[in-house]
């Protein structure tokens, strides 16, 4: 008798989070993130996802715009393509700051083949406008143009989604994702030290429960060239919530993880949430049901 054909299960492969402390400049960078990343794929790792804004961080205006580069003349992309050829893996820079038309950058993400070609790319959704109770103060919107597209790509152990930062507050996205068939969601960052602190693992395992997905997060970590305290803590977890490597602290480096697609099969029949989902509408007393236009009747 044969046994199940071996093409039924996906394979597993290793997954690598590269953490960094991003400075001013992308050549700087770019040395700091070549470097980590060929030390992961001697490691083993078949994927490697970088931080948000592996090339700067930049929060100055001019500095920022002195800089960035329409994403076809982007320095650090072409070295990375280069790079992803050489070692024959998935390179997935987690973001760059490229520009995107004269008043505003991008903070886009590259899903780059082992072949050296984009295989995706996806431009930040979200922006984070916020103000702490610290003082400190984004306002990304400013410099950066939002994407309005969700973007999956096919790696060979299974679909992958992709996000950045401060996406991961916006669990619809995420849902979205999984529906598309994810089994992969990606979270590159560069949360603050304080709302790392209160949030970051919460909000992480959280996506990876309530979809059934495998969460890859690589952070920024650490005080940057400009000032900024970034989180680090990078993470990856299964589908189940289980935390499967992190980062201890805020010092670059890579952890690794071996990832076997099954077990999005095994957390989804075991907690089939994503099947049992959208069965509700709103009801307001005043208004009557249905005053949310996006809260469709529940059958
Ligand atoms: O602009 C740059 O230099 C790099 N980009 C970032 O650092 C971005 C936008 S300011 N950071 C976040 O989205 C943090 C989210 C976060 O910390 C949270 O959701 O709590």
């Amino acid at each position: 008798m044969s046994q199940t054909s071996p093409t039924s299960e996906p394979q597993t492969f290793t997954a690598a989070m590269v953490q960094m402390r991003t400075g001013l400049l992308p050549e700087a960078s770019l040395e700091q993130g070549r470097h980590l990343i060929r030390e992961a794929a001697l490691a083993g790792a078949d994927y490697v996802l970088t931080p948000e804004v592996s090339n700067m961080m930049q929060l100055n205006r001019t500095a920022l715009f002195e800089h960035l580069r329409p994403e076809e003349d982007d320095l650090s992309l072409k070295a990375y393509r280069a790079l992803a050829a050489e070692l024959k893996i998935y390179v997935h820079i987690g973001s760059l700051a490229v520009l995107a038309n004269l008043e505003r950058a991008a903070n886009r993400s590259f899903l780059i083949g082992p072949d050296g070609n984009v295989l995706a790319s996806y431009d930040k959704i979200h922006m984070f406008d916020i103000d702490l109770p610290n003082g400190e103060s984004y306002r990304e919107s400013a410099n950066y143009q939002p994407g309005e597209t969700a973007v999956i790509s096919d790696l060979p152990w299974g679909r992958i989604g992709l996000t950045i930062c401060y996406d991961v507050r916006f669990p619809a996205l995420y849902r979205a994702l999984a529906e598309s068939g994810a089994s992969f969601l990606t979270v590159p960052s560069a949360f603050t030290q304080k709302t790392g602190e209160a949030h970051w693992h919460t909000l992480l395992r959280a996506r990876a429960i309530e979809t059934g997905c495998f969460v890859f997060a690589a952070a920024q970590g650490g005080v940057h060239e400009n000032k900024r305290a970034t989180y680090g803590h990078s993470l990856i977890i299964d589908p189940w919530g289980v935390v499967l490597a992190e980062a201890t602290g805020i010092e670059p480096g890579f952890i690794l993880a071996k990832i076997d697609p099954a077990k999005v099969t095994e957390a989804r029949k075991t907690v089939p949430s994503l099947q049992h989902g959208r069965r509700f509408s709103v009801s307001d007393p005043k208004s009557g049901p249905d005053y949310l236009h996006l809260v469709r009747q529940a059958t």
